[in-house]
């Protein structure tokens, strides 16, 4: 089955529960597309980082159905999942950098693992710690690095190969404003320079406004507050038809 040029990844009717808890996470329908930068707000708790492990495959929905890449996730056999996992690249909340490879090894890692010879490892992993001000920290581990520096790491490691898909939770919680910024401009270089579709679980409003061709996902106690329009493709200017104004952050 091959992808949609229009889709991405495509919920229908999802919900999911853990263990025999009450549903976090109900009735999710929306599409996203491809190349297209998406804003994922709402309280904590409202299911952001539930909605996130779906879409980075870590968790099944407990029911609807969900298409990625053009392929039914449900049925797929367990031992296809990382394929699938390749395509993405994924910023945790608590970073996951392996704890005994140093910051440039643990950057280096996804481009190692697609079998990248190791000039081309060294050119650009030099070159992205360089962006994330990180030079000066390519040999230290993790254990030795401030939260801020770590989440530089995983924030590299998650971009270096150019996934077709990056899904980041809270990527700027642990840095100042002006970090939050320039790693908020390197995920709009990889979605506008590579046409990565980016996913961006955040609290801050701020960081919203930030990016004018983004679009916002509202998640209100595990519902999109506004399923329809909030995913709505942004609107073409087409001879008759009244174009309507882009949904702005609040
Ligand atoms: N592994 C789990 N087992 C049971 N309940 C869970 C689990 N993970 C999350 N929850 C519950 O699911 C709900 C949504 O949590 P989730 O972490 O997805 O929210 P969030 O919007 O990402 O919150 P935050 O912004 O604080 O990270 C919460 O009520 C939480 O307690």
């Amino acid at each position: 089955m091959s992808d949609s040029p229009n889709e991405i990844v495509k919920f229908d009717n999802v919900g999911l529960r853990y263990g025999t808890d009450p549903e976090v996470l109900s009735d999710l329908s929306f599409t996203l597309h491809p190349g297209s930068f998406y804003f994922l707000t709402g309280a904590s708790g409202a299911g952001k980082t539930s909605l996130l492990k779906l879409l980075y495959l870590m968790q099944r929905p407990s029911r609807g159905a969900i298409r990625m890449f053009g392929r039914d996730m449900i049925t797929l056999p367990r031992e296809r999942l990382p394929d699938f996992r390749r395509r993405l690249g994924v910023v945790f909340q608590d970073f996951r950098l392996v704890q005994h490879l140093s910051a440039f090894d643990n950057v280096a890692l996804p481009l190692r693992l697609s079998g990248a010879t190791e000039g081309k490892v060294m050119k650009a992993v030099s070159d992205m710690l360089e962006w994330v001000g990180l030079t000066h920290r390519a040999q230290a581990v993790p254990a030795t690095m401030s939260g801020g520096e770590q989440q530089r790491v995983a924030i590299a490691r998650a971009v270096i190969a150019r996934p077709r898909m990056l899904i980041a939770d809270e990527p700027t919680g642990n840095v100042d404003p002006d970090m939050a910024l320039k790693l908020l401009r390197l995920f709009e270089a990889l979605n506008n320079r590579v046409g990565t579709t980016v996913v961006v679980a955040t609290h801050d409003v701020h960081l919203l406004k930030k990016v004018p061709e983004s679009l916002i996902m509202r998640l209100q106690k595990g519902r999109l507050s506004d399923p329809t329009g909030a995913l709505r493709f942004p609107p073409r200017t087409e001879p008759g038809r009244v174009h309507q104004p882009r949904k702005s952050a609040p």
